[in-house]
C-alpha cells in the first residue's frame, strides 16, 4: 500500500543530520542550478552510469526553499479545495500530499530529493508517460509510478529509471514517477533506516 508523505510514521522518524554539504550537481545531469546533498549527488551519479548508452538522466529540480515549498502547498490545497468543497483540512492535507510533500517533512527542503526524467544523449525528452510535475487530477492518475494506463514504451522507460535509481540506493514517491529521495525521512521509513540522514538546509547562493 501506497504510504504518502502525509502519513504520521514519515513525521516520526527521526533525524540525525549528517552535516552532508549541499554541491551543484555536475552540468550532465541538470541544466542550471541544482543543488542536492552530497551523497545524493553521488548516488545519482552512479545511477548515470547504469543507464544504456544514449540515455541519460536529466534532473529538473533539486533542493527547495521552505517558502517555495509552502507556496506549492498553498496553491495545490486552494485547487483541491475548490474540486472539494466538502473536505476538511486533514483531507486536504493527505490530498494535497499526493503531489506535495508537507513542509516538515519536505525532501527537497532537505536537499534530498530531485524531480528528473530521462532524455537521449542529444537532450530530447524521453515518454515516461506525463510530463514532469503532472497532477494526479492532470495527469488522471498515469502520474503514479505504477499506473496500469502507463504501458508500451513509457512504461518501459519507467522501468528503467527505477531500476538505475533504486540500484544506486534512491527510493521513488509512488504518486510520482519523476521524484526520487536519498536520506530524507520518507527514504529511511520505505529502507528501514533507524534515522533520516538529511534535515531541512538552507543554501547560500552566491550574489
Ligand atoms: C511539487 C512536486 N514537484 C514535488 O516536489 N513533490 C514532492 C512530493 C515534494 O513536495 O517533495
Amino acid at each position: 500500500m501506497t504510504i504518502l508523505l502525509s502519513d504520521p510514521r514519515v513525521a516520526a522518524v527521526p533525524v540525525r543530520d549528517t552535516g552532508d554539504q549541499p554541491v551543484l550537481l555536475q552540468a550532465g545531469l541538470s541544466h542550471g542550478d541544482v543543488w542536492v546533498r552530497a551523497g545524493l549527488a553521488v548516488r545519482l551519479a552512479e545511477a548515470a552510469t547504469a543507464l544504456p548508452d544514449g540515455v541519460r538522466l536529466h534532473v529538473v529540480e533539486g533542493w527547495r526553499p521552505a517558502a517555495q515549498q509552502s507556496a506549492i502547498i498553498t496553491r495545490y490545497t486552494a485547487e483541491l479545495r475548490r474540486r472539494h468543497p466538502d473536505a476538511g483540512d486533514a483531507e486536504l492535507r493527505v490530498l494535497a500530499s499526493r503531489f506535495v510533500a508537507p513542509l516538515e517533512v519536505a525532501p527537497h527542503v532537505a536537499g534530498a530529493a530531485v524531480d528528473l526524467t530521462l532524455v537521449t544523449a542529444d537532450g530530447a525528452p524521453l515518454d515516461l508517460g506525463t510530463e514532469v510535475d503532472a497532477t494526479p487530477e492532470q495527469s488522471g492518475g498515469r502520474c503514479y509510478t505504477g499506473s496500469d494506463l502507463v504501458v508500451g514504451e513509457a512504461r518501459e522507460h519507467r522501468e528503467l529509471m527505477a531500476r538505475a535509481l533504486g540500484g544506486a540506493g534512491l527510493v521513488n514517491y509512488p504518486t510520482e514517477w519523476w521524484h526520487w529521495s536519498f536520506g530524507d525521512r520518507y527514504w529511511a521509513l520505505v529502507t528501514g533506516a533507524p534515522a533520516a540522514l538529511y534535515g531541512p538546509m538552507v543554501v547560500e547562493r552566491a550574489a
